[in-house]
């Protein structure tokens, strides 16, 4: 269990704020914001905001451009064109570093070290030298309780489970604190028990600390966990609002019947009109 009890199904509340306050209010806003990979065009002139302090979530099917989108938001995208503002710097800007926490779906961790001994090692590279030791030792041991690996601390990384070591990837990136924290697929591979954990940490950094996340999924059930939805298809955003909204707008009763209606609808509206059926007349004999 994770340190958190808080229920995940907490019913998503819409987010839409007074203009005025967007800035204020908005982690991520993009505008007209393209990505080329390969010569192709992978996000097409996407425009979304993405609230503080609450958790996002970046739904779609399997490639569909989640992670592109997320790594051009931390900065680690070539050939991003367009707006892309995050915590109200540009996307890449070097300053937002130590604000953002990054985690991608293949644990980057040691597997040679310990638990501890990772998380030593990366609170030293953020904040090396004496000075800072005892900040790295009080954030190792804050990091380790929240993601619940306080039983394994003194574990090789190599001989955890991929639940285990996800959960580390993960507390790597809350190391700072993070403001922002970009977590792609984070679930995939997870038990039940462990995704309910796992879901109910992300509750509690957005209420506890505000920390606003982004998270990525291609399971439609887990869309309810969130607070606002991305929908994406094909590089474009198809919908964007919360669940409830969601389902409102296309009388769906979950958030996948929701999504199937959209992609319907897209569909049917990207279909070149068909020509009005003429009978031609017959020949004359
Ligand atoms: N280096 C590349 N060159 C060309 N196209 C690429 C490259 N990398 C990814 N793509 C394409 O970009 C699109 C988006 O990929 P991306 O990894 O962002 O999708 P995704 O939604 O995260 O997928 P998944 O859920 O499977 O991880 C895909 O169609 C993929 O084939």
């Amino acid at each position: 269990m994770m340190n958190y009890g808080r229920d995940p199904a907490v019913q998503a509340q819409d987010t839409a704020l007074p203009a005025q306050d967007a800035a204020v209010h908005t982690a991520v806003h993009a505008q007209d914001l393209t990505v080329v990979r390969g010569g192709r065009t992978v996000l097409d002139a996407l425009r979304f905001d993405v609230p503080r302090g609450r958790i996002t979530g970046l739904l779609g099917p399997s490639g569909c451009g989640k992670s592109t989108l997320m790594r051009a938001i931390v900065g680690t995208q070539a050939k991003v064109t367009g707006t892309l503002d995050v915590l109200g710097r540009p996307a890449g800007d070097p300053r937002l570093r130590p604000r953002i926490g990054y985690v991608t779906q293949d644990p980057s961790v040691y597997d040679d070290l310990t638990v501890r001994q990772n998380l030593d090692y990366f609170a030293a590279v953020l904040h090396p030298g004496r000075a800072a030791r005892s900040r790295r030792r009080e954030s190792v041991t804050r990091v380790i309780e929240d993601v619940d690996l306080s039983r394994h601390a003194d574990a090789l990384a190599g001989n955890l489970s991929g639940g285990q070591r996800s959960r580390l990837s993960l507390a790597v990136a809350l190391l700072d604190a993070p403001e922002l924290l970009v977590l792609d697929e984070p679930t995939v591979g997870l038990d039940p028990v462990l995704r309910r954990d796992l879901w109910n940490l992300f509750h509690a950094l957005a209420a506890d600390r505000g920390t606003t996340l982004l998270v990525s999924s291609h399971v439609m059930d887990e869309a309810e966990r969130c607070h606002r939805l991305l929908l994406m298809r094909e590089g474009r955003i198809l919908a964007d609002g919360s669940p409830d909204t969601l389902r409102e707008r296309t009388g769906a009763a979950t958030a996948e019947a929701a999504f199937l209606h959209l992609v319907d609808e897209a569909d049917a509206t990207a279909r070149p009109p068909q020509p009005a059926r003429t009978t031609t007349e017959e020949p004359a004999r």
